[in-house]
């Protein structure tokens, strides 16, 4: 950990329509960390990564990525981050070599040699393949694959071990780990299972109707709550003590 700040939102609110479902978010990311980022279905996890890459524009607050204004430097800023959000789409008759080469390709062709990062996210067998035959699990490695292959600095991973196999998971889960931990790699995700992010996570946040109610180091949370972060959540969620 750098102690730099990777990821701040400043209370960012987002409306569509009259319905406001982002209200007076906060939340800060050091650098070379991993956050897990929690809450219910229709909570606002998704449309704040979408706000985070500029998919989506806030209609307030603001956005800093590596301590520089996103709005400002959008181009420079979004080259440093690689997203995996909701389900990625692929050229599906090509392989999945030629879908990260095109990738590579837009990006600049700066970035991880393809052979390797097929490597580390265990598709080296089945580079050569059309994307069309690929199960969901594989889907899931091939679309971080593409998050990671421009070598970004900040990972945003939306749900990113949906669909996988318990060994996939795993494999993601020291993937994230040796990401962070050796390559200095932020990362942001959001998963249902609990479970994972407590496996991986330095910190989490919790947001409740678009509103990020707490934020607190997990090391703190196994500390006070023994059984699991699976009860530090429904705590929250049923409106009791935060860290
Ligand atoms: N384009 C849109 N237009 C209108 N409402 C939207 C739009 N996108 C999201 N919403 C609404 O914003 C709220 C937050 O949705 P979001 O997808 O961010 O939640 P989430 O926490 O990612 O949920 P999940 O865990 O189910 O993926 C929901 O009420 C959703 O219906």
């Amino acid at each position: 950990m750098s102690g730099k700040i990777a990821i701040q939102t400043t209370r960012l609110v987002k409306r569509f329509g009259e319905n406001e479902v982002i209200k007076d978010c906060s939340m800060c990311i050091e650098e070379g960390t991993i956050y897990g980022f929690l809450g219910v279905n229709g909570a606002g996890k998704t449309t704040v990564f979408k706000l985070l890459i500029g998919l989506l524009t806030p209609d307030s607050g603001s956005v800093e990525i590596l301590e520089h204004n996103m709005f400002q430097n959008r181009d420079k800023m979004l080259s440093q981050i690689g997203s995996l959000i909701e389900t990625p789409t692929f050229y599906e008759h090509l392989s999945a070599r030629k879908n990260l080469e095109i990738h590579l390709a837009y990006m600049g062709n700066y970035g991880y040699e393809i052979d390797k990062v097929l490597q580390m996210v265990g598709l080296s067998d089945v580079g050569e393949k059309a994307v069309v035959k690929f199960s969901l699990g594989m889907r899931q490695r091939l679309g971080i694959a593409r998050a990671l292959i421009h070598q970004p600095k900040i990972l945003i991973l939306d749900e990113p071990i949906n669909g996988l196999d318990p060994m996939g998971i795993k494999a993601m889960r020291e993937l994230f780990l040796s990401l962070a931990k050796e390559y200095g790699i932020t990362i942001l995700l959001s998963s249902h299972i609990l479970s994972e992010i407590e496996h991986v996570a330095d910190k989490i946040g919790v947001i409740v109707d678009g509103k990020i109610v707490c934020e607190t180091d997990l090391a703190q949370v196994k500390a006070e709550y023994k059984n699991s972060l699976e009860d530090y959540f429904f705590t929250i969620m049923s409106g009791g003590k935060q860290l």
